[in-house]
C-alpha cells in the first residue's frame, strides 16, 4: 500500500473541509489515517485461500455452523464503516474435508477488510468456501448496520440489513436450508 499517497490525500481532505492540517492536533493525522487504512483494508493484500492450506480429513457429513462472527467493513460508496455479524455454515462432502473453525472467521475478515458492499462480501465468503473445501453446500448470512445510513444521508440509525448467499446442496435442499436458517436465527437467550 502507498502510505505517502494516502497521507497526501488526507491532507487534501483536511484542507478541503477548511481545516488547517498544520495545526498541532492534526499534524500527525494523515500518518495515523494511513496506518489505519493499512489495517482496515488489509484484505486487499491478502489471499483468502491461504487460510485453507491446513484442512482436516474428518468424514463429518453434518452441518457445521459458526454463528455471530463480528466483522467491520467499509462501505465502498462513502468509505464509512458497516459492521455486524456473519453466520457461516457448510455441510462437508462425503469425501470432503473440514477446516479449522477460526478459518471461517479469518475468511470473513479477509473479504470484510476491503472497500465493499454487503451483498458482494456475502457472496465472496460463500464462493471461496465452495472453492476451497468443496463441501456439499454453504450458507452465509450477514446482518449489518451501515453508518452511511445512520450518521448521514437518510439518517436511520438502528436499521439492520440482512444478506444471504446459499450454494450447493443447501440451495437445492429446502429441509437442510431451513435447518441452517433456524440454527442461525435461533434465539440467543
Ligand atoms: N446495495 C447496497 N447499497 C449500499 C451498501 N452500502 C451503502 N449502500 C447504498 O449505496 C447507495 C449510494 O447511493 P447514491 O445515490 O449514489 O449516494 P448518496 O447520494 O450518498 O445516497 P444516500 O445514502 O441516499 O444519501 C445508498 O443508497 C447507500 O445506502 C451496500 O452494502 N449494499
Ligand atoms: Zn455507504
Amino acid at each position: 500500500m502507498d502510505r505517502a499517497k494516502i497521507e497526501a490525500g488526507v491532507r487534501l481532505i483536511l484542507e478541503g473541509v477548511g481545516e488547517d492540517p498544520d495545526r498541532e492536533g492534526l499534524l500527525k493525522t494523515p500518518e495515523r489515517v494511513a496506518k489505519m487504512y493499512e489495517e482496515v483494508f488489509a484484505g486487499l493484500v491478502e489471499d483468502p485461500a491461504e487460510h485453507f492450506e491446513t484442512t482436516f480429513d474428518e468424514h463429518h457429513e453434518e452441518m457445521v455452523l459458526v454463528r455471530d462472527i463480528p466483522f467491520y467493513s467499509m462501505c465502498e460508496h462513502h468509505l464509512v464503516p458497516f459492521f455486524g455479524v456473519a453466520h457461516v455454515a457448510y455441510v462437508p462432502a462425503a469425501d470432503g474435508r473440514i477446516c479449522g473453525l477460526s478459518k471461517l472467521a479469518r475468511l470473513v475478515d479477509a473479504f470484510a477488510k476491503r472497500p465493499q458492499v454487503q451483498e458482494r462480501l456475502t457472496s465472496q465468503i460463500a464462493d471461496t468456501l465452495m472453492e476451497q473445501l468443496h463441501p456439499r453446500g454453504v450458507i452465509v448470512v450477514l446482518e449489518a448496520e451501515h453508518l452511511c445510513m445512520s450518521m448521514r444521508g437518510v439518517k436511520k440509525p438502528g436499521t439492520r440489513t440482512t444478506t444471504s448467499a446459499v450454494r450447493g446442496a443447501l440451495e437445492r435442499n429446502q429441509t437442510t436450508r431451513a435447518e441452517a436458517l433456524s440454527l442461525i436465527f435461533a434465539r440467543r437467550d
